[in-house]
Order: C-alpha cells, then structure tokens, then sequence
C-alpha cells in the first residue's frame, strides 16, 4: 500500500504531539516528515523557565529525542525552514532548497516573541525568551553583567526575572499597567502578587512605559516616556507573542491574527491544516499548550479518518511557574453587573480567593496563595456547575486526608495535558506503575509544566500505600525525594530563599508536611540568617506559641535565668504573676529553672509583659538552659568561675536556632554537681583548666559526653563552644541531637575538624551572624499587635481559608 506522504511544518510542542497523537491511531498509513527551524530535536518550551531558574537543564528538557524520530520512521530535518508552500502542486521548499511533496500538511509554526520597536531594541545585551538560545544567552549574560531589566509583567516576564534573580542578577521588572499579570489576575491578587515577588528582591517599575534602550553597542539601561532612566546590562522583552503566520500568508492560506481554522483544524486550503499557537480558532489564537493538545487529538483523528465532534474551543487556566508563590486563574477574572462574586481573603495568610458567577454557575476563578483548589475550579467551571456543589465539596474536605483521595475520578489532575485522576489511577492499577516518571510516560500526566506532579505522587501514595513509600528511604520526609544534604546543597548553589520557592524549585511531591516544612525552615534560616524571614507558620505549635502545650490545653512559661541563678525581685515577680493569674503548679526544673505550669493561652502574653523577663525558650530547638554548679565562691572544692562561665554561654547563645534542643552545662570540678557529662556540651574545670566533653545525653538514648579539647582560658573555650555548636547547626539532620549527631560523624572527624584555626575563626563568623538577629519573642509577640491578635486570641477563621 502507498503511504500518506505527511508533512509536519514545525518541531515545537503542538505540532509534534499531533503527530504522536496520529502514531498511536494509525502507524502504518503515513510517511512523516518533520521540518523545524531549530537545531534540536522536540523539546519542552515551557520547562525553559525552569531551566532559567536553575531546576533543569537544556538536555533535560527533550520530550523526543533523535532516536525517537528514529524508532517511529519519522525523517527529521532540524535547523531547516520551510519557506514556501506551493498548494496547486503540494510542495514545500525550504531554505536549504529541499522540495518534498505532500498529501496532507500540518502547519504548526508557533508563535514569534513580540519585541517593541523601540530605539535601540537591535543592541547586544537584549533578548527575547521563547528558546534555548535566548535561556542560554541570558545564562551567559548573568556570568558577566549584574542588572537585568524585564519588559513585560506578565507570565513570561515574571518567570523571567525569578531566573535571573536565581542567577544572581538585580532584576527590574517594567510592567504597562498599575498590577502584575492584568490579563490573568484581577488587582488584588496582582497586588498580593507585587508583594510576594518583591520579597523574593524583585523589583517593579508599574505604569511606565519604554521609550528607548540606551546604551551604543551594548545596552546600559532603559529610558521612559516620563523621562526617567535605570541602568540595565541585560534586557529581556516579554510583552506578549505574535502568531507565526507568514509562511501560511505566502501560501495564500487565509489568515487573520493567526491562522484560520475550523473546529476540524483544517484551513481554507484542502489537505493543510494548523494547530497551536499559530492557528486561529473561532477568533482565538491560543498561548497555552491544554488547549492546543486538545487541538491535537482532533486533528489526529480527522487525518486518520475517524469520526470526531471536533474542537470547541477550550477553558483556560493558568498557573505561575515562579517558586513561593501560588497563584492560579481560570474562565473569567473580572467582576461586571452580571456577575456575583464568593471572596474570601485572609490578611495573615496572603490567601484570596474569588470565585465568579453567572446565572447560578462558575464562570471564573482567582486564586492567590493557595491554590490547590485550581483543578477543581477548572472542571466546575468546564461543567457549568453551581456555586453550591462548589461550596459543599469545600465544607466536606478534611484537613487530614490528602487532597487528591477526595477528588472524583473524572477531576483533572494535569490541567496541561487533560488528564483525569480516574485515567491515573487506572494506569497504576493495570499497568503496576510505582513512580512519577512512570505515570508521565504512561499517561503524560506531568509531561508538560510538572505543576501536577505532586498530585501525581499523592494519587501514586494513596493508590499504592507503603509500596510507594519504600522508595524513598533516603529522603528527608515522603514528599521529596532528596536527602538532607541534596537539599542544602541545592538552597545554597540556586540561592533559594523561601519554603514554598524550595519545594517548588525541587519538585516537592506535595504542600509539604509536618516532616519537611520545620526542616526546610530551619536550614533556610541557618544558610542565609540576614536575610531569611523565619516562616513561623513552619513550625511547630510550641515554637509558634513560644510555650510548650501540657497534657490539659494548658501551657507552661519558663523565663531565663542565666545559669540557673536568681534574684529575690524575680522570685517576687513570678510569685506575683503565678498568684494573679492561678498558676496550676510552680515547680522548679532539671535544667535549674522555674516552670510556671496551667497557663491559659490567652493569659501567656500578660504574663510575660508582668514578668519582664526574656524567654527561657524552653520549647525551643535551641539553646535550654546552662546548668552551672556553684564552684569556686561557695564550694570548697571549685577552684574555678562555674557560674561566670555558664552565665556567659547561656547570654551569648540564648534564642539561637539549633537542628535540636540543645543544654550546656559547667561544672567547677570533677565532681560534676551540673551534670556536664550528660549534656550537649558540658564543661568540667580540673587543675586550672576546663575540659569541654560534647555529645552528651541524659534523655531515652543515655550517652556520656565524650572529651572533645581542655582549655586554658575561658576566652578559647568559648571560642571553641561556638565553632562546635556552628558545625553541629551546619551539618546535622534537622531533629538530630547532638549525641546522634557525633556519634554519625565521628568524634576523630570532629576534631580534626575543629583543630584548624582558621575553620574555627569562620564557623565563629557564622555564629556570630545567626546571633546577630536574634530577638526576644516574648518581647517580639508582646509588641507586635497582629500577632496577639492572631495567635493568643481566640480567632474563627471562616471555612475554606484554613
Ligand atoms: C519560557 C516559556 C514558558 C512557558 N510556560 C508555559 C506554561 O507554563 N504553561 C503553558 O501552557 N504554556 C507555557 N508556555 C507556552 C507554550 O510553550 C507554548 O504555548 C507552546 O510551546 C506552543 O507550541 P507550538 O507548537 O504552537 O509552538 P512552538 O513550541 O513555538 O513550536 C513551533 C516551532 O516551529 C518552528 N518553526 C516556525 N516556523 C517554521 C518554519 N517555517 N519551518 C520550520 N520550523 C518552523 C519554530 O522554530 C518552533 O520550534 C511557555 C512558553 C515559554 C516561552
Ligand atoms: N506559566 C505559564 O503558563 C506561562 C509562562 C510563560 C509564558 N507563557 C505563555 O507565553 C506567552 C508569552 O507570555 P507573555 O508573558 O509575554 O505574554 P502576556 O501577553 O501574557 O503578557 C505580556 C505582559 O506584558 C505587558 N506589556 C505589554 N506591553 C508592555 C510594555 N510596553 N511595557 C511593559 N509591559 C508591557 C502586558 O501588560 C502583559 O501583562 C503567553 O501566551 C503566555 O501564556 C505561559
Ligand atoms: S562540681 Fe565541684 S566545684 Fe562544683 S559544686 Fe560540685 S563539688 Fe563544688
Ligand atoms: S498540569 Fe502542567 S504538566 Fe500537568
């Protein structure tokens, strides 16, 4: 039988997965040729962001390799541009001359960035971002050159300058309009948006408008229409995308914005037809790939002879690749005299949410800071559904089960691709799938942005319980695969500064759990102290609430007392408070504290203003307590300052974060009354020195410190505590004490480590930044109002914004 000859014009997403689409139909009609003007084989554009900003890299990013081309008979012309259609006589030509005969052709030629005509637009330093060559410029660029300037304020631009941010650029961002992503986002949530993004070290320039890129070759910097000037290296236009037509214009095929097409994708010219970004359908020329991989299924069909209610046009949704931040939209986005609107928005969180409505059913959605309502919305708003159903299924989700177990079967799990959780699940079932890559192959759910993948890995967790989990043995918690040391490896090389950018960049499996959110919060703070914001909604409650919960929904307080010593003014003071507000119990404690036990929450914050008396931290993953005997003043036996000593450390530590609680103690002679053997570090004075056992333990897992150094000074001794705790707060496992921790690493390589002067001096450095920011949260909540409000205050948050 003679094949088909189908020509493909175009290697890009659209086009290629039409042909796929077709393979899987019908392998033995056709003879495929495929030309594309780039020099690879098909890749994914969209995952080009996430190479900018450090997550991939370019040859990660193939959907198709050569051999797939290979495999399928397919003859693949790459770095070649079709340049003329001759439709009498079903020829193409190309640029390198070639002239190869058609029976069908598919036009899939994209989109072409736009870039404005501004004075100065053709210097070296500015660029588009459509493909490899443009990433891999600014790549470049950011190796040599320090200030990017970004065009556009749109999905493009925004994903843009988080790459760059990432590669250590300064990033401006000029946006036309007074909000970001106008035409995805109403103005709150571009607002809320603004905000987020300028934590990460964006920064906006809102409502102006390019008049010039400045510069002689190279560029220098941007000029506005106000007449106000930035200095710019580097200069990224993101202003939109124009339908690459003019192929199909040459041809004589009819077009307009982009190429028209009916619901069937076929032109106006038989046996050639269009699809993607370069075709126009029923007025729209779409910028997304759902749509033009639902175009793609149809077209394949109708090449294949089969019969097809045809394309209809599609429901957009978005979502933003940029990392910390979550926003999503979908169907209309602006309120007008029609529409009815359900909001919620909840200041403390940075969640909105808004749903429209018309006549009853969903027509669009907003939604910034959590978004994992998104699928949902999208197939409500698909199916014309009520508010109601909407509002029910939102009562009814509980906190505990994982998001995806409540999902129907016919929701949709990757919006990209238009798969639904039931063809998932089926695939897991029937074909024994156990891993994130095998659903993407099976099914290509995750294929294309990889903003379902997380879904995917719950559907896989839930479907196949512990068979799921025994892969990841290595990995800090289930949702991730990476191992503590991957994940500081990874915050430090892509200068990641937030959980959410974390679990984005690293393509966390879900929101994150109890597990990994304290952890990742924890070595954030302790890579970059200056700049991290603690993210104090990562925590656990104890910390949250600065006092440890009891048994009866009471709480306890604990104020310092440096080394264990007091005075009769603070004894009267906690007397005082323990009477007025009926403390439970007042009972003193192993670490030489007082512990104020039966508190009501809402009395925490009067009673540490009455006390005045900074925290004891005794719910912390920090420093406890410094347990001091009462050596030389009063013992005949000390021959040495125990107490100056422990009261020095626990001053310099106090409130410092460490991987877990940690408890010093000195005790002035060998008979150790503080108990030094048994704590982190424990210090023990003999014969005009001080012996620094560490590693110590008199918790479940007993362990004797082991003899780390003996010092003459309290000066070096000190010096050497700080090096040994910067070491530990570096290197450990979130959770891991200290006695776990030595016995992991080796006292030898402790030491071997600490005997380096210089590596002593620069973990002290260290130290000396993460205390540097330290502050008093009693004092901090005290003062802060909002925060009274919204943690000791009994608050009702309303349904569906926990
Ligand atoms: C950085 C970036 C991030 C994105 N992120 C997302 C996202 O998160 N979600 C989403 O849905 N969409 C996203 N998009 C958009 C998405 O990538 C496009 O919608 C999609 O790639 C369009 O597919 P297409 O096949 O129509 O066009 P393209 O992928 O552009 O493919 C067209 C190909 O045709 C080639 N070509 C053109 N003319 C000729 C010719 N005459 N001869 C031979 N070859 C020719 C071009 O060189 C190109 O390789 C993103 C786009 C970019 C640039
Ligand atoms: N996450 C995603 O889904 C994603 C990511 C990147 C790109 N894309 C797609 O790629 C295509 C290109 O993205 P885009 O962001 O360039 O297009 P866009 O049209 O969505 O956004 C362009 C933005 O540039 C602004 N703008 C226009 N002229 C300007 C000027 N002179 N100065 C300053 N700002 C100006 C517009 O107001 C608009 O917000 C779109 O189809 C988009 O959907 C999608
Ligand atoms: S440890 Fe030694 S110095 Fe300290 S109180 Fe006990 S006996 Fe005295
Ligand atoms: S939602 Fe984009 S790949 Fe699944």
């Amino acid at each position: 039988m003679i094949k088909q000859k189908l020509i493909l014009v175009g290697n890009g997403m659209a086009g290629v997965r039409a042909i796929e689409e077709v393979l899987k139909l019908n392998r033995e009609d056709f003879e495929i040729t495929i030309f594309g003007s780039e020099p690879y084989p098909n890749y994914n554009r969209i995952q080009l962001s996430t190479v900018l900003q450090g997550g991939t890299s370019v040859k990660d990013i193939t959907l198709n390799d050569s051999q797939w081309y290979e495999d399928n008979g397919i003859t693949l012309f790459t770095g070649e541009t079709v340049v003329s259609i001759d439709k009498e006589r079903q020829v193409v030509t190309t640029d390198k001359g070639r002239i190869e005969p058609y029976d069908k052709l598919i036009i899939a030629t994209g989109s072409n960035p736009f870039m404005l005509p501004l004075p100065g637009a053709d210097k070296e330093g500015v660029t588009a971002f459509r493909n490899i060559k443009d990433c891999e410029k600014m790549i470049e660029y950011s190796k040599q050159y320090k200030k990017a300037a970004v065009i556009g304020g749109g999905l493009l631009g925004l994903e843009a300058a988080r790459g760059l941010l990432n590669l250590g650029m300064e990033v401006d961002v000029i946006h036309i309009f007074d909000f970001l992503m106008e035409r995805q986002l109403d103005r709150t949530a571009g607002k809320l948006l603004q905000k987020e993004l300028e934590k990460q070290g964006m920064n906006f320039l809102l409502q102006k408008n390019t008049a010039e890129i400045l510069g002689k070759k190279h560029v220098t910097g941007l000029k506005f229409k106000d007449g106000t000037k930035i200095d710019a290296d580097l200069v990224v236009m993101a202003v939109g995308i124009k339908p690459n037509i003019e192929l199909a214009q040459k041809a004589g095929i009819p077009v307009n914005r982009g190429i028209i097409v009916n619901d069937y994708l076929e032109t106006d010219v038989p046996n050639i037809y269009a699809l993607g970004e370069c075709a126009e359908h029923r007025g729209i020329a779409y910028g997304l790939v759902a749509p033009l991989y639902q175009q793609a299924q149809v077209l394949a069909k109708h090449i294949c002879g089969l019969e097809d209610t045809g394309y209809h046009g599609s429901v957009l949704s978005t979502q933003l690749k940029v990392s910390g931040v979550d926003v999503f939209s979908s169907g209309k986005i602006n309120e007008d005299p029609d529409t009815k609107v359900y909001k919620l928005y909840d200041d403390w969180s940075r969640t909105y949410k808004k749903v429209l409505i018309e006549d009853g059913k969903i027509v669009g959605a907003v939604l910034f800071g959590d978004t994992k309502d998104g699928n949902q919305l999208l197939s409500l708003i698909k199916k014309g559904a009520s508010i109601e159903e909407y509002l029910e299924s939102s009562k009814s989700k509980s906190e505990e089960v994982s998001l995806v177990a409540e999902m129907a079967d016919e929701e949709i799990i990757c919006g990209c691709n238009g798969v639904s959780k039931g063809t998932i699940v089926e695939a897991i079932r029937t074909q024994g799938l156990t891993s994130v890559d095998q659903v993407k192959g099976c099914t290509n759910a995750s294929r294309s942005c990889g903003g379902c993948k997380s879904l995917v890995a719950d559907l896989l967790a839930c479907t196949l319980g512990d068979q799921f989990k025994a892969d990841e043995k290595e990995a800090i918690c289930s949702c991730t695969t990476l191992s503590r040391d991957e994940i500081v490896e990874e915050i430090r090389s892509k200068r990641l500064t937030h959980i959410r950018e974390v679990m984005n960049v690293l393509g966390w499996k879900t929101e994150g759990c109890s597990k990994c959110k304290p952890a990742l919060n924890y070595y954030l703070g302790m890579i970059n102290p200056l700049e991290y914001q603690d993210e104090k909604e990562a925590r656990f409650v104890n910390e949250r609430l600065h006092a440890n919960i009891q048994k009866d929904g009471t709480y306890s307080v604990v104020p310092r007392m440096y080394g264990g010593v007091t005075t009769s003014d603070d004894l009267r003071k906690i007397a005082d408070v323990a009477d007025k507000y009926q403390v439970g119990t007042i009972k003193v404690t192993g670490g030489q504290r007082i512990d104020l036990l039966g508190v009501k929450k809402e009395d925490l914050p009067k009673i540490w203003a009455e006390l005045d008396m900074p925290s004891g931290s005794a719910y912390a993953k920090g420093l406890r307590t410094v347990k001091t005997c009462v050596g030389e003043s009063y013992c005949r036996f000390g021959t040495q300052d125990s107490i100056g000593l422990g009261i020095r450390l626990e001053k310099k530590f106090e409130g410092l974060n460490t991987p877990h609680k940690i408890k010093l103690a000195v005790s002035a002679c060998p008979r150790n009354c503080a108990e030094s053997g048994i704590k982190d570090v424990g210090v023990v004075g003999t014969d005009g020195a001080w012996e620094m056992y560490v590693g110590g333990n008199g918790g479940t897992h007993l362990r004797a410190g082991d003899l780390l150094f003996k010092f003459k000074t309290d000066d070096e001794l000190v010096e050497m505590i700080g090096a040994f705790l910067q070491y530990y707060r570096e290197t450990a496992n979130y959770l891991e004490r200290t006695s776990a921790w030595v016995d992991r690493l080796g006292l030898e390589h402790i030491r071997d480590v600490l005997s380096d002067r210089e590596t002593v001096k620069m973990l002290n450095f260290r130290m000396d930044e993460a205390l540097s920011i330290v502050q008093d949260p009693w004092k901090e909540a005290i003062e802060n109002k909002s925060l009274l409000r919204d943690l000791y205050e009994t608050v009702k948050i309303p349904t569906g914004m926990k």
